[in-house]
């Protein structure tokens, strides 16, 4: 598998094939403290990020949102004081497309970004 944050997403028809257990398991193992999680039957990669306050979580959360737009493809993200939690899935198939690694990959980025 290629670098996942050096990926581009691909435009995802509903007829696209899910990842497949090996897939997932390969592209996890490039990124930091993701897990999979199924909710409501669907696949979804999940990470929780700490930070000092609101103020920088809240900076996080628009980068996030900037990345998102700028691909085509977005998170469920929740923010809260100190706390930001990020959900990747592709609606079009209910589950999980290369593109929810590549977007990961990418919000892990944007952490090494703000060091
Ligand atoms: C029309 C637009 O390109 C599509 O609806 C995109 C928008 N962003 C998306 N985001 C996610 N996570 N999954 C999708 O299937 C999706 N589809």
């Amino acid at each position: 598998m290629m670098k996942l944050s050096e990926m581009t997403c691909e435009a995802c028809q509903a007829d696209a094939p899910q990842l497949t257990d090996e897939q997932l398991a390969e592209g996890l193992a490039q990124l930091s403290d993701w897990r999979c999680e199924t909710i409501d039957d669907v696949q979804q990669l999940h990470r929780s990020f700490s930070f000092d306050d609101f103020a920088y979580a809240f900076i996080f959360v628009a980068q996030v949102a900037e990345i998102a737009m700028e691909h085509d493809h977005h998170p469920r993200i929740l923010l809260e004081y100190g706390k930001v939690e990020v959900h990747w899935w592709t609606h079009k198939i209910k589950g999980l497309h290369q593109n929810d690694l590549v977007m990961a990959a990418k919000t892990d980025q944007l952490l090494d970004a703000n060091e």
